[in-house]
């Protein structure tokens, strides 16, 4: 059925119901699962799934587990036991960390050992590529074709959906336009749209870079609070003032802006890291008591960005390893690095002194 959504776009509506609170099914050929974000839980929708005999798990990632000191017997997830009296408020203080501290959780927690552990597994990243808490509400059910029906409930073949989590959407170069910068007057615009329904990415390009020797080129993550408000606390604005600067002496450049922000956790996550990081924790460890990786991003969309634009070497402008090492595993040849020192305040000396610890920037 030409007409139908395909898998991509089936896997954008989920992430969309998940963020507004609407569960999701997951059917696989060994059982299926109604799955519901920990985030946006709602009381009425978690009462009407126990008044259905649904027992749902509440599954964490092994990060927030180990924060929580719960045994994560499958990995990278845990599988909660639900107490049968735990409401909303003890859900959501599981799944968030914003009061660990001040209301230590009422241990200990018992997860699930026994069972399969790949639809929970499945409903975590679903959950984060909803850029929402890595927290999730997951039932199994008896007929998932037949709930989701009853229900009018999204869909998902699991199996098939699984492998499109982890691999990079394709992207599509929407358009290219001209934007004179106080940087440099030559200067154009490109936006790209990835055809999962996610965020846009846009390149700038200064002059016309020489395609066949390496290009100046800097992946800039997204950083809203850096970048637009001038914010203090890291040093992503001054970076790519200093990046655009740069491309405009040499008269040619390539940023490429990915909307990854907060290390692709999203902004409010990001939020929710900066609270914590009030409370004593440094970036990496905020992260991990959120449930996330220090690191979420996927490099391989700026190599793809480069591949479209025709470049395929570069002189990359960056502290970060992590970016090289990635650049050269999707065939960018990186032919320099050029350092970016800059945004040093008093707010961000502890955040680039634990990057350059706890992530190996180089400084
Ligand atoms: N999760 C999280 N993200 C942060 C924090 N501070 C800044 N960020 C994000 O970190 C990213 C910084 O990106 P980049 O400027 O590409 O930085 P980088 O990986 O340090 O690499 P280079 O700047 O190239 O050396 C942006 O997405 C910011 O939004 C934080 O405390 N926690
Ligand atoms: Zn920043």
């Amino acid at each position: 059925m030409a007409l139908a959504p395909d898998l991509t776009e089936q896997l954008a509506r989920a992430r969309g119901d998940l963020r507004m609170g609407v569960p999701v099914v997951l059917d696989a050929p060994g059982g299926a699962a109604l799955v519901m974000a920990a985030e946006t839980l709602d009381p009425v929708r978690l009462a009407d799934l126990r008044d259905r005999g649904l027992t749902p798990d509440l599954v964490l990632t092994a990060r927030r587990a180990a924060t929580l000191r719960a045994r994560a017997y499958d990995g990278d997830v845990a599988r909660v036991i639900l107490p049968e009296d735990a409401g909303p408020d003890w859900i959501r203080a599981v799944a968030d960390p914003k009061d660990d501290l001040a209301r230590p959780i009422k241990g200990p927690l018992s997860t699930r050992r026994e069972g399969d552990a790949g639809l929970p597994r499945l409903a975590i990243a679903l959950a984060k590529s909803a850029r929402l808490l890595p927290a999730a509400l997951v039932a199994p059910l008896e007929d998932g074709a037949g709930f989701a029906a009853a229900h009018g409930l999204a869909r998902l073949d699991a199996e098939a959906a699984a492998p499109h989590l982890h691999e990079l959407s394709p992207l599509r170069h929407v358009v290219t336009a001209r934007v004179p910068l106080r940087a440099a007057e030559d200067a154009r615009l490109h936006v790209f749209r990835p055809a999962d329904g996610s965020e846009e990415h846009y390149a700038i390009e200064i002059g016309r870079p020489d395609r066949d020797a390496p290009v100046l080129a800097r992946l800039h993550s997204a950083c809203f609070t850096g970048d637009l408000l001038g914010s203090l606390k890291c040093d992503c604005g001054p970076q790519l003032n200093a990046a655009l600067a740069q491309m405009g002496a040499e008269g040619a450049g390539l940023l490429l802006y990915l909307n990854q922000e907060g290390r692709g956790i999203g902004l409010a996550n990001k939020m929710r890291a900066y609270a914590l990081q009030d409370q004593g924790f440094d970036t990496v460890e905020a992260n991990h008591r959120l449930g996330f990786e220090d690191d979420e991003r996927d490099f391989r969309l700026g190599a793809a960005m480069l591949e479209a634009l025709g470049v395929d070497k570069v002189r990359l402008l960056t502290n970060n390893p992590a970016k090289i090492a990635r650049m050269e595993e999707e065939g960018i040849a990186v032919a320099e690095r050029v350092p970016l020192r800059v945004g040093e305040t008093r707010f961000n000396h502890h955040y680039l002194k634990t990057k350059a610890e706890k992530s190996g920037h180089l400084l």
